[in-house]
């Protein structure tokens, strides 16, 4: 299958808007969960501040240290509300066929990781906020697994993954610890 961007071309407006807007997207998610689930919330609250004890700053390596809730409830979130729920357009360059769909030559193909994260097919109680379910299984949104894609796979998937997870993990620890962000 050869499938291309249709649109190729990204400037540095593209990049801010790539990065800032979808991480924001993630952030006011699993926020939004976390009050709608306090018990969660206390979770993710105690873990942090177990890692940070009396630290006075976050620095880089405490986002390394083992926060098991807080990395369950962004795949989970990730997984509901996906910030690019349609992820990007793509086209086709010849004529293909995608799971017995014929697809003609430029055709433009949109992917809805939005449903792909609710499809009761691929996921138990698919409409409920459960990070746990994460526990017992291996997928990643790393673009590994076709489950959980909100960064897209590939040669042109999000460069920006880590970064994304790392401004998020960075939030909640100054959000529950009230310490100050790294220098
Ligand atoms: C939760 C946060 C983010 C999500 C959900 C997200 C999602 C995505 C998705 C779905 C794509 C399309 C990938 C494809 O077509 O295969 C993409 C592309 C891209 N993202 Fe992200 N992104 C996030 C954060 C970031 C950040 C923080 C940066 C930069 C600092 C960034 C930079 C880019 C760039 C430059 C592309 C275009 C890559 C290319 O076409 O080669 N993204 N992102």
């Amino acid at each position: 299958m050869i499938l291309t961007k249709a649109n190729n071309v990204f400037d540095l407006k593209d990049m801010f808007e790539a990065g800032t807007d979808t991480t924001f997207t993630l952030l006011k998610w699993a926020m939004a969960e976390l009050i709608r689930h306090p018990h969660i919330m206390k979770e993710v609250q105690e873990e942090i501040r177990e890692i940070m004890k009396f630290k006075p700053k976050v620095e880089e390596s405490d986002l390394h240290k083992i926060q098991h809730s807080l990395q369950l409830v962004i795949k989970e979130t990730l997984r509901l509300h996906p910030p690019a729920s349609l992820l990007l357009q793509r086209e086709s360059l010849e004529n293909t066929k995608i799971q017995g769909y014929d697809i003609p030559t430029k055709t433009r193909v949109i992917i809805n990781d939005w449903a792909i994260g609710r499809d009761p097919v691929l996921w138990e109680d698919p409409e409920d906020f459960l990070p746990k379910r994460f526990l017992n299984i291996t997928i990643d949104y790393k673009g590994h697994e076709f489950e959980l894609i909100p960064f897209e796979a590939g040669r042109r998937g999000c460069p920006g993954i880590m970064f994304a997870i790392a401004s998020v993990e960075h939030y909640y620890y100054t959000d529950s610890t009230g310490v100050c962000p790294v220098d």
